[in-house]
């Protein structure tokens, strides 16, 4: 078990993470979302030993993260972990190799991360998105049982991307736990078993992307509406969050959908091509940050 208990890490007046407390299990896929400044850098610093709590405690497999990351149970993807310069990718990989407790052979670390055919490579060579690869290549080089990402596809294309998950999918179905911090909201929706939403240190929503759409508690509203539309009227309709007019086309959001279109309809108009839907991951998100940012202010 991984586990934050009541951890507080401020640097002088800001807290950056704020009495967190958190669980993750085997298994598990777990995205964590935050705007700019939540926290979410400093959580993963905390889990992987770079950082100490001022206070709480953070627990990785009934040890301290020092003590984990020392026997290998943590592969670890930062942001901008620099890579040493004049070594090739494979000798890059062959040295995490030996450097891990419980190593995969650097052939397979390779293949796995599609990096085989760079592998000669001088690593200041790369692009943004093969060095993003060996960086992925270096969290996986031997059998961890929590990998932490902390923005992984970034500058990685579509290809890069889709085999990315592939691979943490397969190491999560083998009972590793994976937890990934993104501003990739469709990524987490796609690929997270449960998400977390951190807004200024502290844990604002935990669950399955379904639920945190539901917590939203808003649903989207589309229509179109002929000839000149007056959007005044249209704003003024009750449970409404956020309207869009773009050509004839209206989009809004409300927090009670159904009372929202009894409404139109009484305002005399005929919208065409009616769709109300869920909130995406997206909207769910700016909406359950905005409400709380609201409510702090
Ligand atoms: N070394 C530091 N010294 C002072 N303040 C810091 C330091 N590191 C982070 N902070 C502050 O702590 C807060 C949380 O930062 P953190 O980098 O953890 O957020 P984040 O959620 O990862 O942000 P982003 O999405 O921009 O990467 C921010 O207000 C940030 O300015």
């Amino acid at each position: 078990m991984v586990g934050f208990d009541r951890v507080t890490k401020a640097y002088g007046a800001v807290r950056a993470v704020d009495g967190l407390s958190l669980e993750l299990h085997p298994g598990e896929t777990v995205a964590l979302l935050g705007p700019n400044g939540a926290g979410k850098s400093t959580a993963l610093d905390l889990l992987l030993g770079l950082k100490h709590a001022d206070d709480g405690t953070v627990r990785v497999f009934g040890t301290g993260p020092r003590e984990a990351i020392v026997a290998g149970r943590v592969g670890a993807m930062l942001q901008s972990g620099g890579l040493m310069d004049e070594v090739t990718v494979a000798e890059l990989v062959r040295l995490a190799c030996d450097l891990h407790p419980k190593p995969y052979k650097p052939a397979d670390v390779l293949a796995r991360a599609g990096i085989s055919q760079i592998a000669d490579r001088k690593v200041n060579k790369l692009s943004g998105g093969q060095a993003q690869r060996v960086r992925f290549a270096l969290a996986t080089a031997g059998d961890s049982d929590l990998i932490v990402l902390d923005e992984p596809t970034t500058g990685m294309d579509v290809a890069a991307r889709q085999a990315f998950w592939a691979t943490m999918r397969e190491q999560a179905d083998q009972g590793r736990t994976v937890l990934f911090a993104t501003h990739y909201l469709e990524e987490a929706d796609a690929i997270a078993d449960r998400v977390l939403v951190l807004h200024r240190g502290r844990l604002l929503a935990d669950g399955t992307a379904a639920e945190i759409k539901a917590k939203a508690g808003a649903r989207r509203v589309s229509f179109d509406l002929e000839g000149t539309i007056d959007e005044a009227p249209l704003r003024a309709l009750p449970f409404l969050t956020s309207i869009d007019v773009s050509g004839q086309t209206v989009r809004i959001q409300s927090t009670d959908a159904d009372a929202t279109v009894h409404a139109l309809y009484g305002l005399g108009v005929y919208p065409r091509n009616l769709e109300v839907a869920g909130l995406g991951l997206e909207q769910a998100f700016v909406a359950i940050t905005e409400a709380e940012e609201a409510r702090q202010s």
